[in-house]
């Protein structure tokens, strides 16, 4: 179980209030849309969860632990077990993606496996079963760079499961991608959620919060407008993001 409390963030010499007491509960498996309009802070929240931005102020519990007030263990945590998805997943290229998969995230990899890019043997297999699991056998051997945008999304969500993530933070990943790519990666995030209690915090469009999440959470002004579960939006919770 995750506990948010009263996240606070500001940002510039003026201090401007980007967040201003964010509180959520989370609980594994959870696939959260974060909807509202730009602007509203959807981005802040996962960078702020991420802990790629510094809090200002608030809670951050996880199984127990207080993440910001054990400076070192939680953050160790956090790397290990949370994985960022970039809307264009930061991938080598020039290497295949099953090389980008064993090799990992820079932030997650030491760097004797970076330069030599050795792997071992159960590494190799661990990356080949979860490359299977997100539909891209038959791409492994290929460049990633010549993959396409919805091979390379999942490319990195594969990558961010075979380095322990059990959460995943996802801004915006299906942008720029044809709507059949976009649903694909939702239903690999969806299975991901049912069927290994992997959890899911992602900024979303509307239409597709309604279709895959199981929750959406509206920001409006850096505030939580609304939480709902099971249901899809109302015309009032429209209007209020
Ligand atoms: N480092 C920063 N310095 C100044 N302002 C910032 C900084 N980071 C974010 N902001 C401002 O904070 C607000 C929220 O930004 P954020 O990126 O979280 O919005 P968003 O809801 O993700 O928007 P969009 O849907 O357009 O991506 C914006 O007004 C943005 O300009």
């Amino acid at each position: 179980m995750i506990r948010i409390q009263h996240l606070t963030k500001s940002v510039g010499v003026d201090r401007i209030p980007i967040l201003k007491g964010v509180s959520l509960d989370i609980q594994k498996g959870e696939l959260i849309a974060v909807v509202g309009a730009s602007g509203s802070g959807k981005s802040m929240l996962l960078r702020c969860l991420a802990l790629k931005e510094k809090w200002d102020g608030g809670t951050f519990v996880i199984d127990g632990q207080d993440v910001l007030k054990e400076p070192l263990g939680g953050k160790r945590k956090i790397r290990r077990e949370w994985a960022y998805l970039e809307q264009n997943p930061q991938l080598y290229p020039n290497r295949t993606g099953l090389k980008n998969v064993l090799i990992g995230q820079a932030s997650q990899t030491p760097l004797w496996r970076m330069v030599t890019g050795m792997v071992r043997s159960d590494d190799y297999m661990g990356a080949m079963d979860v490359i299977e699991q997100m539909g891209l056998l038959d791409k492994a051997r290929m460049k990633a760079g010549t993959l396409s945008g919805g091979e390379k999304q999942r490319i990195a969500i594969a990558r961010a499961l075979v380095h322990g993530a059990k959460v995943i933070l996802a801004d915006e990943p299906v942008v720029g991608l044809d709507p059949k790519s976009a649903e694909s990666v939702m239903e690999t995030l969806k299975n991901l959620c049912e069927e290994e209690r992997v959890t899911v915090i992602s900024v979303l469009p509307i239409e597709l919060a309604e279709k895959f999440a199981t929750r959406i959470v509206g920001l409006s002004g850096g505030e939580v407008a609304f939480d709902i579960r099971g249901r899809r939006l109302t015309m009032r919770e429209k209007n209020m993001i």
